[in-house]
Formats: structure tokens, C-alpha cells, sequence
């Protein structure tokens, strides 16, 4: 049985949905050498944004298959380096939205009228009318940074309280902003003009201290800023000082750099600065939805389905791969076989999808093809999630062309490799019950489904040869399955494809290049 460990809170509805497949172990708050010793005996590891999944916990994890991050962001995931070990990293895009974005709203709300401070000066017996009297956000203008899923519900929920919007995100069209009610304006326009600034991006290298003393000095004294997004999009320290200094309003922050946050001279702040525990996600709703969501996605996996939320593949949603199933089939095989013909050190693939294929996503089916050239190095090791990786680092030179004339199959796949063993091309199509046929080797027009054990000769085409190719292979009690001849032109060249019950003993593929007429002779195992 398979075994999940879920190394952060995690609604009991996620477990529930795991249990139905796997043994589910429950440890958090494990310090990060504890999880590398016990990783090794994982098969999945289900987090929220606690743990740590470094480089280090993903070397030791030998057997994980896949990363589920309940919530959005996966920047506590090492991506690249489960990529390369051909770990699946999944996450929930959608499932806390709405709880961040009301997180936001309420902060936005909390700040406007010291709702923190006045509980907590009501609570001290005291009741300071003056001391708390606040501002209104009707009329106000609101910039929202990153116009995605979490900005568009705050833009719809502050249109709806009578703002004014301006938005700042490179990657969105201008359509798409007015028809949430927002103005796109360059960075620089929103931090001069807003009252308002809410945070919805990720944290990425251009993202990283976006809001910095630079910034900040570009704000007016009565500016807000809202940061739900991700610590570090803030230089907090630099933003501890513009609000002491009076040169912006205050701050509402959920996220930090270095979480817990610990000391801060954020902490020292009054009434103007309102802090909470990273409590975007933090609703039940939003937490049986990822739960829900992302321990669906783990437990498909494991039963060797696809992830539809998967960061690090592409998407293959249930009903495309349903749809492309046996061309990945089809792709892998292929890929497997013309690596064996080419010889090891493929400098090139060659992916040349025909018919209903080139008008398929070819994504899926160059990244199968792939799968399967590289099955005979790396076997086990190759998977969806890497392959692409694995034959960007070995330098193969990908090509991919297509043609959407129907010929003799509905759709059919050439592949053509360049190796140590010179340039060999296949071709396979699907017959209408699905089943796998090979229908051209080097040119040469043949109709064979693939079998385990094989053997492909070019020869020239005489009397007498297959005759001869089958006694030798009788006198080493090899058994054949099925033979087939293809040639262009009568005594030209040709191939002969034999399927056999039993691999080939050494020393046999020798003895075949003796026989006279025959130029080349390759055994492939699939
Ligand atoms: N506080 C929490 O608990 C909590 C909960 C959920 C999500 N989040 C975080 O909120 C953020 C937004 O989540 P989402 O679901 O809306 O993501 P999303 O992908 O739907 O939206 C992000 C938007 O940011 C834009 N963007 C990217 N780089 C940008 C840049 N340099 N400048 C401006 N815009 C840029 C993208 O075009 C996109 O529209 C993420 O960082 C996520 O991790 C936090
Ligand atoms: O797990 C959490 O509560 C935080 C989730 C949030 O930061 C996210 O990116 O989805």
C-alpha cells in the first residue's frame, strides 16, 4: 500500500480521500532533518505552506511521487528540483480565492477604522471615541497589483463599495481589465495616484522588494498598502520606516519574509500597522475546498491517473488524456523503438505528427515520444514530468512539424532519430480498436504491432534469404512469432521484422550479419 505523509494541517476531508488508498501519516511540525530522514519511505507528501520541501528533503525522498501543495503558492516546493527527480508538484489554483480575497478586504477595512487597536482599547476598560475615528473607502481609489483570481474578487467586491480602480499587471489584456472595472495603469501611475494598494502577485525575481523605500517615496502620505500575497514583494523594514516617518498611512500585512515572523520592527508599529498569521487560506470553507481538491489529485496519481492541477507538466486533464491515451501510447513506443535502432547518444528526435494528430496539442505526445527514447537509459527514472528536462540536459535538439492531411490512418506519428548508429525513422498508427501497428521502418512500408522481443534486418531483397534467417534462428532455439517483408521495389533493398517468443542469444545478432545479403541487423526489446 502506498504512503502519504502530510506534514502540515490539513482538513480531515483531504484525509479522508487519502485514507481510501494509502496509509496516511500525520506529522507536523517536523524539523526539517526529520523530514529528510523519514521522506525516503513516502510516496506523496500532502504540505500548506509550512513545510519546507527543499533540495535536500527531495534528493532523500528515493520513492516520492508527487508534492501536493493544498493552497496556491508553491514557492516552499523546490519545483526545478522535483522535476529533474520526476516528482509531480500539484497545487489548488482556486480553492482559497474567495478567503483571500475577503482576507484583503477585511484587512483594507480593519485598517481604515483601527478596528484592532479599538477591540483591544475596549477590552483595557478604556473607550477612546477620538482616538479611533477613521476613514471612509467609498470614493477612494484602489490599486490593485495583479489583476489574477484573488484581484479580480477584490476588484469585484470593491466596485461594489463604491471604489475607484486602478490595476497594474503586465499580463493582462485591456479588455479584460474594463470589463472587471479596472484602469490599467503603469506602476508607477498606481503608486502616485492610489489610496489603496493591494498586493495579489506571486514572488518571483521581478516581484521580489517591489514595494521598496524607492516605492515607497513615490506614495501619498495617506496611502494604505494590503499585502496577502507573499512576504518578501515588501522590503518590511523600508515599509516600517515610511509609516513611522508619515511618509504613507499604514499597512495591513498577512504574509512576511521570514515566517513566523519572530522580531520585526513591524511589531513595534501601532494602530497604523496591522499584522496577522499568514490567515489568507485561513477559512474553513477554503480549507476543506484545497483539502478536497488536492488530496483528489494525490490519490489519482498513486493510482497512476493524472494530476489536473500539476505545476510542473503539462496540463493533461483527465478528458484530454483520456482522449490522447493511446497516442501516448503510441508516442512512447515509438519513442522506444527508434532509440534502439538509433543507437544510444540520440543527438536528435524528429516528432512529425499526421492527420486528427497535428491538430491535437502535440505537447503530450513530443513529451511521450520523449518518455519512451529515453526508457532505454534512464528506465524507471523517465517519467511525463521530466522527460523534457532529461532530453533538454543530454542535448537532444527537438523538431516537431506537422501535417494535417488524413492518409491511410486517422492519425499517424513519424518519428526520425539521428544516434551512434546513424538516422532511423518509424511510423505507427492506431487500427480502429486502438491497437498499436508499426507501419514504416526506414521508409520501408510494413504493417506490424510492436511486440517485446524483435528483430529488424535490412537486406536485400533475394531467394532464399528469410529461409536461411529462420533456420538460424531455429538452430538457437529461438522461436518466431510472426514475420513480415517490406520493400519499395522488387530485389532492392528491404526490411524483414520478425516478432520473437524469446530475446536473442548472444552472439546470434553476429552470425546474422554473415549471412549474405543481409546489410544491418538491430534487436529491440519493448
Ligand atoms: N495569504 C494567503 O494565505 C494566500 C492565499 C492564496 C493565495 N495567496 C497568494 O496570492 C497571490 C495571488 O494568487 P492568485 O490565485 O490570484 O494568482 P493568479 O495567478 O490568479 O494571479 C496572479 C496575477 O499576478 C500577475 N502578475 C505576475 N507577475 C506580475 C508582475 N510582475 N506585476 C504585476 N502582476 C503580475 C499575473 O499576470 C496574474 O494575473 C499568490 O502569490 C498566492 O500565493 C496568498
Ligand atoms: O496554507 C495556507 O494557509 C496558506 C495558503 C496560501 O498562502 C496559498 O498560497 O494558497
Amino acid at each position: 500500500m502506498s504512503k502519504v505523509l502530510v506534514s502540515d494541517p490539513i482538513d480531515q476531508a483531504g484525509i479522508d480521500i487519502l485514507s481510501q488508498v494509502a496509509q496516511v501519516d500525520v506529522k507536523t511540525g517536523l524539523p526539517a532533518e526529520e523530514l529528510v530522514r523519514i521522506i525516503p519511505e513516502y510516496d506523496a507528501l500532502m504540505i500548506r505552506s509550512e513545510t519546507r520541501v527543499t533540495q535536500e528533503v527531495i534528493a532523500a525522498a528515493k520513492q516520492l511521487k508527487i508534492i501536493g501543495r493544498a493552497g496556491v503558492g508553491v514557492d516552499n516546493v523546490d519545483v526545478p528540483a522535483a522535476t529533474r527527480q520526476g516528482i509531480v508538484v500539484v497545487n489548488s489554483p482556486e480553492g482559497n480565492t474567495i478567503a483571500a480575497a475577503e482576507h484583503a478586504i477585511a484587512l483594507m477595512l480593519a485598517l481604515s477604522r483601527s478596528i484592532p487597536d479599538a477591540n483591544t482599547s475596549v477590552k483595557s476598560g478604556k473607550w477612546e471615541r477620538k482616538k479611533f475615528v477613521g476613514t471612509e473607502v467609498y470614493k477612494k481609489t484602489l490599486g490593485i497589483v495583479g489583476l489574477g483570481k484573488i484581484g479580480s474578487h477584490v476588484a469585484a467586491v470593491a466596485k461594489a463599495m463604491g471604489m475607484k480602480l486602478l490595476a497594474f499587471d503586465p499580463f493582462i489584456s485591456t479588455e479584460r481589465a474594463e470589463h472587471i472595472g479596472c484602469r490599467l495603469v503603469d506602476l508607477d501611475m498606481l503608486f502616485r495616484e492610489a489610496d489603496y494598494i493591494t498586493l495579489h502577485i506571486p514572488k518571483t525575481p521581478e516581484t521580489t522588494n517591489l514595494i521598496n523605500a524607492e516605492a515607497l517615496a513615490k506614495m501619498k502620505p495617506t496611502t494604505r498598502i494590503i499585502n496577502c500575497a507573499r512576504g518578501g514583494i515588501i522590503d518590511e523594514a523600508a515599509l516600517a520606516e515610511a509609516v513611522k516617518e508619515g511618509k504613507i498611512a499604514g499597512a495591513a500585512l498577512d504574509v512576511f519574509a521570514k515566517e513566523p515572523l519572530g522580531e520585526s520592527p513591524l511589531c513595534q508599529m501601532g494602530k497604523d500597522v496591522i499584522l496577522t498569521p499568514h490567515l489568507g487560506a485561513s477559512t474553513a470553507e477554503a480549507q476543506v475546498n484545497v483539502a478536497i481538491d488536492v488530496a483528489e489529485q494525490i490519490r489519482d496519481v498513486l493510482l497512476g491517473l493524472p494530476a489536473r492541477s500539476a505545476v510542473n507538466i503539462p496540463g493533461l486533464y483527465p478528458d484530454v488524456l483520456e482522449k490522447l491515451k493511446p497516442y501516448l501510447r503510441l508516442a512512447e513506443t515509438l519513442g522506444n523503438l527508434v532509440s534502439q535502432l538509433a543507437g544510444g547518444r540520440v543527438e536528435s528526435l524528429n516528432v512529425h505528427l499526421q492527420g486528427e494528430l497535428a491538430t491535437n496539442d502535440s505537447k503530450p505526445i513530443v513529451i511521450a515520444a520523449l518518455k519512451g527514447l529515453l526508457y532505454q537509459a534512464l528506465r524507471e527514472r523517465v517519467n511525463y514530468v521530466n522527460a523534457s528536462i532529461e532530453a533538454k540536459e543530454r542535448g537532444i535538439r527537438v523538431i516537431e512539424t506537422r501535417d494535417n492531411a488524413v492518409r491511410d490512418y486517422a492519425g499517424s506519428l513519424h518519428l526520425e532519430a539521428k544516434g551512434s548508429l546513424g538516422e532511423h525513422s518509424v511510423t505507427g498508427a492506431l487500427l480502429g480498436d486502438g491497437e498499436i501497428h508499426i507501419t514504416d521502418i526506414n521508409d520501408f512500408p510494413i504493417n506490424v504491432p510492436p511486440t517485446h522481443h524483435m528483430l529488424f534486418t535490412l537486406h536485400r531483397d533475394m531467394p532464399g534469404i528469410i529461409g536461411k534467417i529462420g533456420s538460424l534462428l531455429g538452430s538457437f532455439n529461438v522461436n518466431i512469432a510472426s514475420m513480415q517483408v517490406g520493400r519499395k521495389i522488387v530485389r532492392g533493398d528491404a526490411v524483414m521484422v520478425l516478432s520473437l517468443d524469446d530475446p536473442l542469444p548472444e552472439g546470434v545478432l553476429t552470425e546474422i550479419l554473415k549471412v549474405p545479403g543481409i546489410r544491418d541487423a538491430y534487436t529491440v526489446t519493448l
